[in-house]
């Protein structure tokens, strides 16, 4: 497998980055400057900003899942689509996304599957109450290869807010292996990745694809 590093550029995101915050920047400067003049109501502008700040998450956040995901699946769409449906219907989910290191030795094996990566499969795996709901399914280049599979939990003591386990085991198996793990939160329906012992957040945004996008 080729590293996810040498099939990324990232300095024209960097860039288009960049760029984006020195406007913000300036924005916000002129925020200042204006908050003390009379009767002046900043609600609205604060609310700009935020929203600027989220756009800037969600287009890095996409890049570099893009970027991670690509050199080893091919199924970034689906996947993307997938995670975005179940968090609409805040279906929790936990997919893991092998990529060079092997995961057979580090987690306790599930069910076999052995088909095709598709968004339709990759939901109804999900849905709750059905036999193979709970545990992670685990994905290496295009397929299922498994699913209920359970993931070493991490240890390591995340601050606030507290996680529970399904966080947990996304962040455990990352801090062991390469693997790329998404998760969806049952209870907010967010969706987040972890990578290397860290937890991202993606931040949906309204796109016409329909992708998953920061
Ligand atoms: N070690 C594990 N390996 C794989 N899946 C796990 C593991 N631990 C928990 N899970 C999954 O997470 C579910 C429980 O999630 P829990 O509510 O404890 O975590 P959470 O991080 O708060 O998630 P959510 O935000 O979805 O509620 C379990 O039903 C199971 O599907």
């Amino acid at each position: 497998m080729l590293s996810p590093y040498k099939e990324c550029d990232f300095s024209p995101m960097k860039e288009s980055l960049k760029e984006d915050m020195r406007l913000l920047t300036g924005r916000i400067q002129k925020s200042i400057e204006t908050l003390d003049q009379d009767n002046y109501c900043m609600l609205k502008e604060i609310e700009q900003i935020k929203e600027s700040f989220l756009s800037i998450e969600s287009r890095a956040s996409t890049f570099y899942l893009n970027c991670y995901l690509s050199p080893f699946t091919d199924k970034y769409t689906e996947l993307s689509i997938s995670v975005q449906n179940l968090s609409r219907r805040r279906h929790g989910a936990l997919i893991v996304i092998e990529r060079s290191d092997a995961l057979e030795p580090i987690i306790q094996t599930g069910i076999p599957i052995g088909a095709e990566v598709t968004q339709s499969l990759l939901e109804s795996l999900f849905y709750p109450g059905t036999p193979l709901h709970d545990g992670a399914v685990l994905i290496r280049y295009n397929q299922i290869v498994s699913a209920k599979n359970i993931l070493p939990l991490s240890h390591i003591i995340q601050p606030e807010p507290k996680l529970g386990t399904r966080h947990r085991a996304a962040i455990g198996l990352s801090e062991l292996s390469d693997a790329i793990i998404l998760v969806v939160s049952e209870e907010t329906g967010k969706v987040s990745f972890a990578s290397k012992g860290n937890l991202y957040p993606i931040v949906p945004q309204q796109t016409a694809s329909n992708q998953m996008s920061v």
